[in-house]
């Protein structure tokens, strides 16, 4: 299998979600199916990217991931993009042969028999703020598709209060995802550093929502790596 590849870096911490603080090596997929107007990783969307896209082969994919981690198994996260675009059955069978584990961020709209080799799949639906409408019978057919990963999880990104009362129906809708809730970062340009109190602020807004309203279900999270990092590529 061909893969067309934005890049793959690591080690670092995957900073959202469901595995925060865990040391991992991404695999960033080049392509998507959506155009979220608040995407951050734009480079790995928008065809005038496409030429530092690169193709690799599953072994080349494998190779690169191998020597980051010096061998060393970890949990590697397949990101993109939207990466059930493309076929990652062959790089999860090579990094599951050699006791490597694998997450996977996917928006929801495509599904993928490979899902079920995952040890986490983390479904990101899009809010009202991004866009983007979610078509949710294909939803579904993720959450099918991934019948056997032990470890399915939502991530909701929130930017607004109809952002928020969205995440409510879905977290409704679907009362045994475990569901994580992080705010949107509004500064996205790489190349620009992003205010933290900006984004404090965001996240104090988020939690007072949540507590404020009794609402215990969720888990609030930053992003970590943007507070470590800024909107850096490659961390
Ligand atoms: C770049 S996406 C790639 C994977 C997949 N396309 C998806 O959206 O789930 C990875 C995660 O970053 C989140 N994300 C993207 N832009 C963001 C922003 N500006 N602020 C906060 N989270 C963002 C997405 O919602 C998703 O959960
Ligand atoms: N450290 C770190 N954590 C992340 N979690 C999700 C990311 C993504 O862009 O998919 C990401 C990323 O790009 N870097
Ligand atoms: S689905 Fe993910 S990668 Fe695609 S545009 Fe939206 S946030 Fe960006
Ligand atoms: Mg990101």
């Amino acid at each position: 299998m061909t893969l067309r590849i934005a890049e793959i870096f690591g080690p670092t911490i995957q900073g959202e979600g469901a595995l925060i603080g865990e040391p991992t090596v991404f695999i960033r997929a080049g392509g998507c199916d959506y155009r979220c107007s608040w995407c951050d990783s734009m480079h790995a969307v928008d065809s005038a990217y496409r030429h530092a896209w690169t193709p690799l082969s599953d072994n080349a994919v494998w190779d690169q991931v191998r020597d980051l981690s010096g061998g060393r198994p970890l949990t590697v996260s397949i990101s993109g993009g939207n990466p059930a675009i493309q076929d990652f059955s062959g790089v999860i069978a090579l990094g599951k042969a050699e006791g490597y584990r694998f997450a996977c961020e996917t928006q929801g709209s495509i599904a993928k028999p490979w899902f079920a080799e995952l040890d986490t799949l983390v479904l990101s639906p899009k809010p009202p703020s991004s866009g983007e409408t979610v078509d949710w019978a294909a939803f579904e057919n993720c959450l099918t598709a991934a019948k056997g990963c032990r470890n399915i999880v939502l991530k909701i990104v929130i930017f607004d209060d109809a952002d928020y009362a969205w995440a409510q129906q879905v977290a409704k809708n679907h009362p045994d995802l475990p569901l994580y809730l992080q705010p949107g970062n509004p500064e996205v340009d790489p190349n620009q550093p992003v205010d933290l109190q900006v984004t404090t602020d965001r996240l104090l807004w988020l939690i007072e929502k949540v507590t404020g309203d009794g609402w215990f279900t969720p888990r609030v999270l930053p992003q970590l790596h943007v507070l470590v990092w800024g909107n850096k590529r490659g961390v």
